[in-house]
């Protein structure tokens, strides 16, 4: 009996665990365990949850439909499937372990430590899966990207037609679908869903995004009621879940290009967009190699400046008021309440409410990271941390430069985004974008005035971030080691994307 356990890599299709472990109609148990450890976390947040619930529902239709079901078990993982594997042992079973690798932190990390260390002391057998590319013998090494690309451009791993499942008598805590349901209704109830979970879901995604909203996806991007509308993709809660993978997103993308290859613009997005792919693996692979950064520095000079330290009275009203949508910067707030009722926002509206809290308010990225990870439906660790640290300064400190988003110049530069300022801050309805700017609205309206003197913060917190950079950089120089070797090669692969970036732009510009 194969034992073929899903986590975040909810598919059928292109799923190494699942056309391995049912290859030669062998007996396979297809299941997937509801950890409540995990449920009462207070950063679980409920659109992500029930997005989850989704794909599981999704994904036992297509094996049902495949003659097979999934098994629900609920309790901790690995007294699940050490009670299971013992149970299967004394019906005379020697199961064997199917699990792709799940790039986590703590829980997870020690959560498959112990299982595999159960299976050795067994003596049974288990197999570890890619979900997406990933290196997973030691460091990063200098042939990732080569890796990677030939990893996405390998044929697909085989969707089965039939799974051969038998019907098994277990003594463990089982739900069915309509017992999770229920004993999880707090996230089931949540209203206002923008994103369905499923593996149908994301092969409709991908197929409305190249067919119908991919176009003009490199400049619409950055706006946010652009993207609100769909011109980026929408897949990353898939692919955070792993509803659809990153392979197949590229092959179908790199056919889409194919059909339109005169059309030098739709070239040029769906390039954009297959970067952007890349980026996803290229983070996965940072925390499996460094885990740590999920809750530390990424240079220890920071560690007097930014923790997850507890805030003072002060600190935390204006983090309350950039949580809730009411610092009185229009664009942080339409973002913020976007977040708060979409579990979502686009990558620029990200970065600018991320370094508007570290720069500009004080707060450590430890906070806001945890804040995004409780209401995105599409968090992921590894993007969502890494960016975190990004925006507050912290990485690449060999690069003389870090980015400050100055919310009202963005809002100013996209006259088109006061759609997006009146959908989620409708306190500033009727207001032309001048008198916002202007603050027009002020003793009018019941919107609030800035809490901060937003150039006053940039100055003075710029400054504590820029000498902490130069700190890192002089140490990194006077060390000459490693880690001098490896923020240059980050330096060096930022510029040259650019570079590239800003070369096949000038092309495009000129077809
Ligand atoms: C502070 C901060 C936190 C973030 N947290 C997350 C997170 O938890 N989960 C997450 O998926 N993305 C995160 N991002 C990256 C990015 O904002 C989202 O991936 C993107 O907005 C998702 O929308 P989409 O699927 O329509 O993207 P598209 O533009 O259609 O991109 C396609 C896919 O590429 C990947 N991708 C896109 N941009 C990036 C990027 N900058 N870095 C790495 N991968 C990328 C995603 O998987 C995405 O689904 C974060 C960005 C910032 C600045």
């Amino acid at each position: 009996m194969h034992i073929l356990w899903f986590r975040r890599d909810l598919r059928l299709s292109d799923n190494e665990i699942v056309a391995l472990s049912t290859a030669d109609n062998t007996e396979v148990l297809p299941c997937f365990i509801i950890d409540p450890w995990f449920y009462q976390q207070a950063a679980v947040g409920k659109a992500r949850v029930r997005f989850l619930f989704e794909s599981l529902e999704d994904l036992d239709n297509n094996l049902r439909a495949r003659g097979s079901q999934l098994y629900l078990f609920e309790g901790s993982s690995v007294s699940v499937l050490q009670k299971l594997t013992s149970q299967l042992l004394q019906k005379g079973d020697r199961p064997k372990l199917f699990f792709n690798y799940d790039v986590q932190v703590q829980y997870g990390i020690e959560r498959d430590r112990q299982i595999i260390d159960f299976y050795q002391q067994h003596n049974l057998s288990y197999h570890q899966g890619l979900n997406n590319f990933l290196q997973t013998a030691g460091e990063r090494t200098d042939g990732w990207i080569e890796q990677y690309y030939n990893y996405v451009r390998q044929p697909l791993h085989p969707t089965p037609e039939r799974i051969n499942t038998p019907a098994l008598k277990l003594d463990i805590p089982q739900l069915t679908f309509s017992q999770l349901k229920q004993k999880y209704s707090q996230f089931w109830g949540t209203e206002n869903t923008y994103f369905k979970g499923g593996e149908t879901q994301a092969i409709g995604t991908l197929d409305s995004f190249l067919d119908e909203r991919f176009g003009g996806y490199h400049w619409k991007i950055s706006r946010p009621w652009h993207t609100q509308q769909g011109a980026t993709s929408h897949l990353s809660p898939h692919l955070a879940f792993g509803t659809i993978s990153v392979r197949q997103v590229y092959q179908r993308t790199k056919e889409r290009a194919a059909e339109l290859a005169d059309n030098p613009k739709a070239q040029f997005s769906l390039k954009a967009f297959r970067d952007r792919l890349r980026w996803h693996d290229s983070f996965t692979q940072r925390l499996y190699n460094h885990p740590e950064l999920f809750d530390t520095n990424r240079y220890s000079e920071f560690d007097r400046y930014y923790s997850p330290a507890e805030l003072d009275e002060e600190k935390q009203e204006l983090f309350a008021a950039w949580k809730e949508g009411q610092t009185g910067f229009p664009l942080v707030d339409a973002s913020m309440r976007q977040l708060l009722a979409m579990g979502w926002m686009n990558f620029r509206m990200r970065a600018m409410c991320a370094t508007f809290l570290c720069i500009n308010c004080g707060i450590s990225w430890h906070h806001g990271a945890t804040h995004y990870i409780k209401y995105l439906v599409d968090t992921d660790l590894a993007i969502n941390q890494w960016q975190w640290q990004m925006q507050a300064g912290v990485t690449n400190p060999l690069s003389d430069t870090f980015r400050i988003y100055n919310p009202n110049k963005n809002l100013e530069e996209s006259g088109g985004d006061l759609k997006f300022i009146y959908h989620w801050v409708p306190e500033l309805r009727g207001y032309s974008l001048t008198e916002i700017l202007d603050g027009a609205y002020l003793n009018e309206s019941p919107y609030p005035a800035p809490m901060i003197d937003w150039a006053e913060t940039r100055k003075v917190n710029g400054k504590i971030v820029s000498n902490l950079r130069k700190q890192v950089k002089e140490r990194l120089l006077a060390e000459q080691g490693a880690e001098l070797e490896q923020a240059a090669i980050a330096r060096e692969t930022v510029k040259k994307y650019w570079e590239t970036r800003n070369k096949q732009y000038q092309q495009f510009k000129q077809k």
